[in-house]
């Protein structure tokens, strides 16, 4: 089902904004992607996938119903795959499959979720990073050429966040040298999984290893749960998909339940711990949080799926921005366009300056990923309490921030953004998605408070803390950072109120055990400022992390992308400091009039951004295929394109519902 799209002209309110850019589009563009040569092959990349067509649909995914959109995604999926393995994996390398550019045309066929999403984001991360060498040889190849379909099935009905709480057990039969997998309650059985319902005919799955009679807590196996030829579930195996939901509606989310299911102990993914052949536990030697790696991977990757997501909404609800006129300031003047309303500037500038942030700190982030798991390599595993705890807040804070600007985005886009057709619902609900799932946000912020708790402490007592957490051991000690409006002076006022309120969490838990309260409700009671503090710690990092990227990268850039680039990061610190007065005026010396300038002059810099703003977005160079908009299209065609989806309804398929006759009619009769 390929879908011809009519060729149309550039509208001529967005043909003007592009006159007015001041700055050379594809510098910017370069820097996005990570270098001129990177944007040359995401380019041939995506020529490759999308310039056939096959990506796009005669009929809009929302008009289909579950089952069809189901179908029409697999069979998408498999083009898309046939794609991949041929054509793509070529240029990028088969060790570069979770490529962002992979991920990128993947939404061109997918408005929503491929249900093989799981597969290579979370399956194959999971054999490459949990297996022995001769686990990897047996299953890489196939999982990669797609002979195997893998989900991740370790959440269960009970319990999510407190993975030492799942109830699904591997018990170790040494006269057989197998597993037996069993789910011992109704809340034992695994729930959620993408790809798992329907799709999946293997999974990694997370169970309590039971041996010798002992429990040795959460470890991971693979497990066959359809046959490879009928596809029918295995003896023992109970699977099926989990129900509608808010969206992730084509990835067929499954359940899964185990009587008594034998699995051979090669099964057990044994990178890190081992049952040997008698049944003997050989725990990690390096460190037991081991075996949640492939969730610290999803959550480092998450960051630039949130920049690439906020890109796209913020594409979207710019293009229409300034295609839309609404109002007439003066009487008898042309309505200006919404983009003109500095209301609309704040909604929107912000979005595409986060895109950035969030886009660069996710570079930067990937390399400390990579530098770490180096040393775990080597045996080194003193940097993973910092890699946990960065990559915890950097996916809560940048998630719930995408989420709260995407949907910004839409309500810039007044009643036009609520339509399916323009895209925003299906990014913001897949999006409210990734501030729950990998852990939800309160928990992980949590988890980055007990590391800054006990980098307070280390700095308290004078010793040097680890890179991320040095502000501590210039601020721990200071009452109030004197305010500097310079971007070093803003950049060092997060820090402040970073320091300012682990140090309140610290206290508040040391007054509370003093008046009587043990360590853990002394925790417990504080754990509303240690999600504060958290948070707080989780800006400072990306207000640092942001400007000194964009520092080191515009460093050769021509003087016009060094300014928009500065001016877009400007912004970012400004918001914030904004957003954050309250928190300001605790912990730094800044004043009322400190406060004003800094409003006033945030507002200069939206009027400064104004004219640049479609060439940014531009910028992200976003084809049409992969916005899949009526409103963000690059021709600005938004009225055209909303009457052309508009048609596309099935309701609109015949002059006359037969409801009419059956119901209406009656009613109006008096004959119901
Ligand atoms: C090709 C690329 C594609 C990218 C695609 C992007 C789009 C993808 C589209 C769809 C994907 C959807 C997929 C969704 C999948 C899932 O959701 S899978 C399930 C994920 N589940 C979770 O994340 C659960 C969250 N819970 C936890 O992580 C943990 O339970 C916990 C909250 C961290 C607590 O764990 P636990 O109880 O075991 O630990 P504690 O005893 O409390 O802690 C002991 C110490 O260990 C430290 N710790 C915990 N975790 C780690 C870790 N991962 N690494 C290092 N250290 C860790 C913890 O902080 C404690 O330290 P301390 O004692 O020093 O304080
Ligand atoms: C679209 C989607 C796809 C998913 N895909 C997968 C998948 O492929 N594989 C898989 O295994 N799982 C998957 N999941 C499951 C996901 O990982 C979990 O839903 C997530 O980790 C949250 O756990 P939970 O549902 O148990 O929430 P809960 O832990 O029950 O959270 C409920 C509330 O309680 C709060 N809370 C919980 N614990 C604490 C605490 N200790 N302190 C303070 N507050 C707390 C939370 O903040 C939250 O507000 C997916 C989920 C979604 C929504």
């Amino acid at each position: 089902m390929k879908a011809n799209r009519p060729k149309r002209d550039v509208h001529p309110d967005l043909a003007r904004e592009r006159l007015k850019c001041n700055f050379n589009i594809e510098e910017v563009t370069n820097i996005i992607d990570g270098g001129k040569d990177k944007t040359l092959e995401r380019k041939k990349i995506e020529d490759i996938a999308l310039n056939n067509g096959a990506c796009l649909d005669e009929i809009p995914d929302e008009c289909l119903s579950i089952k069809e959109r189901y179908e029409n995604a697999i069979r998408k999926s498999c083009i898309y795959s046939n794609i991949v393995r041929n054509e793509m994996l070529e240029i990028t390398g088969m060790e570069n499959f979770e490529s962002p550019v992979l991920r990128r045309t993947a939404d061109a066929f997918f408005k929503d979720i491929s249900p093989f999403m799981l597969h290579l984001g979370m399956f194959v991360p999971t054999l490459i990073g949990q297996s022995t060498p001769e686990q990897m040889a047996e299953w890489l190849p196939k999982a990669l050429d797609m002979k195997i379909i893998g989900a991740y099935a370790q959440t269960e009905l009970g319990h999510g966040t407190f993975i030492r709480g799942l109830e699904t057990t591997a018990t170790y039969d040494p006269d057989k040298e197998e597993f037996v997998l069993h789910s011992p309650t109704i809340t034992s059985y695994k729930w959620w999984a993408g790809g798992l319902g329907k799709t999946a005919n293997h999974c990694v799955v997370m169970a309590q290893l039971y041996t010798q009679g002992e429990c040795h807590g959460t470890h991971l196996f693979i497990v066959q749960i359809r046959d490879l030829d009928t596809h029918m579930p295995l003896p023992g195996i109970k699977v099926g998909e989990i129900g509608p939901r808010m969206g992730f509606s084509s990835a067929d989310n499954g359940f899964l339940g185990f009587n008594s299911f034998r699995i051979p102990r090669q099964n057990m993914l044994m990178k890190h711990a081992k049952v040997e052949k008698d049944g003997c536990y050989v725990k990690s030697a390096k460190h037991g949080k081991l075996t949640y790696g492939t969730m610290v991977f999803i959550r480092v990757t998450l960051v630039s799926e949130m920049s690439f997501n906020l890109s796209k909404a913020a594409t979207i609800a710019i293009r229409y921005s300034a295609v839309r006129r609404q109002t007439e300031l003066r009487p008898n003047e042309p309505e200006p366009q919404i983009l003109d309303y500095p209301t609309q500037q704040h909604k929107l500038f912000i979005c595409i300056a986060t895109a950035h942030a969030f886009q660069l700190t996710s570079k930067w982030l990937w390399d400390t990923f990579q530098a770490v798991m180096a040393d775990v390599r080597k045996g080194n595993v003193d940097a993973l309490p910092e890699l946990h705890a960065l990559s915890s807040c950097l996916k809560a804070v940048s998630t719930s921030d995408a989420l709260s600007h995407i949907e910004q985005c839409r309500f810039a886009c007044g009643g036009h953004g609520y339509m399916l057709s323009s895209n925003l619902p299906f990014i913001y609900s897949f999006v409210a998605a990734t501030r729950t799932y990998e852990g939800d946000y309160t928990v992980l912020l949590l988890q980055t408070a007990r590391f800054l708790v006990k980098a307070w402490e280390q700095a308290e007592s004078g010793n040097n803390v680890t890179p991320t957490v040095a502000y501590l051991n210039r601020t721990a000690n200071t009452k109030r950072v004197v305010w500097d409006n310079t971007h070093e002076g803003i950049i060092q006022s997060f820090q402040a109120i970073a320091a300012g309120k682990i140090g309140q969490c610290v206290r508040s838990i040391r007054d509370r055990i003093k008046s009587g309260m043990d360590y853990e409700d002394a925790w417990l009671m504080t754990t509303v400022q240690l999600v504060a503090a958290a948070e707080a710690h989780c800006r400072a990092v990306l207000v640092n992390t942001y400007w000194n990227e964009m520092i080191r990268l515009t460093k050769s850039s021509s003087a016009n992308v060094k300014t928009v680039m500065h001016q877009l990061a400007v912004l970012y610190l400004m918001y914030w400091a904004l957003e954050k007065t309250g928190d300001l005026l605790k912990y730094s010396s800044v004043s009322k009039q400190d406060l004003d300038d800094l409003q006033r002059r945030y507002e200069e810099l939206l009027a400064a951004l104004r004219p640049n703003a479609v060439s940014l977005v531009d910028a992200f160079d976003l084809r049409d295929e992969i916005l899949h908009s009526s409103l963000g299209s690059y021709d600005g065609c938004v009225y055209e394109r909303l009457m052309e989806e508009a048609q596309k309804s099935p309701l609109n398929a015949e002059p006359v519902n037969p409801s009419f006759h059956k119901y209406i009619k009656p009613l109006m009769q008096g004959k119901l």
